[in-house]
């Protein structure tokens, strides 16, 4: 060592020790009960404590230590010093004004060209802000940990870097299974490319994307998630980072599925209810008048059903609508339409069928709800009127001429199907129209 530093001027090496960025405090090396003495103390060591370097000369540096002083690393550094040799480590201090820090610190002895150890040198170092730095990494971590969003952060180029426990349990994967890859292996395949295309738009704007995905999960059940992905960028504006947060609405959209699907059916009698019928009408039509392939309706009335209420009262009446409105249903293909249109009346849409193949589907439905034994009213009865969609004619226009038939069957006896009186329209308007 003396040889090595011989050539460096010893008052060059006082003034670099001095102006040393690290606190460096020297002490002499009694082990009585006083303890070493600090016989030297740089600027730097004097900042950290806020003594003044004659304020620290001749004491004990336990004047730094206080309350929570960690009296276990207290105790190592007092046997290291025992047995003359390095130690390092790192507890809370106490500056003058009493404000805590924490200091890592090392210290060496110095020994004689005899070998005897005579002072002891330390270096040390405030290490409060890193603390305060590493403590709010950990919260940030234990916060993205606990909270139920999702969060996905991926680099630059899209490839994800971290996932939180949240991501965890939404989506089904975990960490190690979806580093490296990106998050294109959620893709549900029910989005388009637009819906991409203006995501990729926004945020290549440095702008946050927020949209509902639909997303799979990796038990390949499809997820919705509420998302949020905001690009990051450096002090030059560059992206490094996507961070995207997503809130699960799954639970929220299946119900709202299932509750919009249920709305559609009348409460009763399972058949579709009259709103949404108008609608599933509508859209045959709409279809029929575009690809010229024909439509059929049937309008079935039950026969004498105030008799049925009058007699049996209106709870039996209700089973009687719900037991053959089963009936109409199992009767057609699955893509007819049973709708309740009345209270009890029924329209029945045979898309496809011209008049020829709608009236033996109407029969077999008549002759079905002929067929059931209700419990007390026994036998109940339909009127059924059919008809065929006629180039021009409306949608009302065609509701009419079945709703007449119907009445013909009723006036003609009951129990029948008659098919509507085909009427020349007046003109070809080609649209809809209301009911
Ligand atoms: N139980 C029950 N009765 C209903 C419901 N909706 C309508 N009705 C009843 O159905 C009956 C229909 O009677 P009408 O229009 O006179 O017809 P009808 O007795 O079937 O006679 P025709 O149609 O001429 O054969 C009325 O008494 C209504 O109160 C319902 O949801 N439940």
């Amino acid at each position: 060592m003396k040889t090595l530093l011989s050539h460096i001027d010893p008052a060059v090496l006082a003034v670099a020790l001095e102006q040393s960025f690290n606190a460096v405090v020297l002490t002499d090396a009694s082990l009585d009960k006083e303890g070493c003495r600090i016989v030297y103390a740089n600027e730097a060591f004097s900042r950290m404590t806020g003594y003044s370097e004659q304020e620290l000369l001749g004491r004990n540096p336990r004047l730094l230590q206080g309350p929570a002083t960690n009296p276990d690393v207290m105790e190592w550094l007092r046997e290291c010093l025992r047995q003359g040799s390095y130690f390092q480590g790192s507890t809370i201090n106490y500056r003058k004004d009493g404000r805590p820090y924490t200091v890592e610190w090392n210290i060496s002895p110095v020994r004689n060209p005899a070998g005897e150890i005579t002072h002891f040198i330390s270096v040390q170092q405030d290490i409060s802000n890193l603390m305060a730095a590493q403590k709010t990494t950990q919260l940030f971590a234990h916060v993205l940990n606990v909270t139920d969003d999702g969060v996905l952060i991926t680099n630059r180029h899209g490839v994800i870097e971290f996932v939180n426990k949240g991501f965890e349990k939404i989506t089904g994967y975990g960490l190690t299974e979806v580093l490296g890859h990106t998050p294109s292996l959620l893709k549900s395949g029910e989005h388009d490319a637009a819906f991409y295309q203006n995501m990729w738009d926004t945020l290549k704007q440095g702008k946050t994307f927020r949209g509902t995905f639909t997303n799979r999960a990796k038990n390949n059940a499809l997820i919705y998630c509420d998302e949020t992905i905001t690009p990051l960028t450096d002090e030059a504006g560059e992206v490094t980072h996507y961070v995207s947060i997503f809130r699960d609405l799954t639970t929220r959209v299946l119900e709202e599925q299932m509750f919009r699907e249920t709305m559609r059916f009348d409460a009763l009698t399972g058949a579709l209810n009259r709103a949404s019928g108008e609608m599933v009408l509508e859209k045959a039509y709409m279809q029929a008048v575009g690809s010229k392939l024909p439509m059929s309706i049937a309008i079935a009335d039950v026969d004498y059903f105030k008799q049925i209420n009058d007699t049996w009262g209106h709870s039996c009446g209700d089973a009687v609508l719900k037991a053959l409105s089963r009936s109409l249903i199992a009767a057609l293909r699955a893509n007819d339409s049973v709708i309740r249109w009345g209270g009890e009346e029924f329209l029945l849409v045979f898309s496809g069928c011209d008049l020829g193949q709608a009236l033996p589907l109407a029969e077999r439905c008549r002759a079905s709800v002929q067929r059931l034994t209700h419990e007390q009213a026994g036998q109940v009865t339909l009127s059924v009127g059919v008809g065929e969609l006629q180039p021009g004619e409306t949608l009302a226009q065609l509701i009419e001429r079945v709703d007449k038939a119907m009445y013909r069957a009723k006036h003609a006896g009951r129990n029948q199907v008659q098919p509507a009186a085909v009427v020349m329209p007046p003109a070809a308007s080609g649209t809809g129209g209301a009911f």
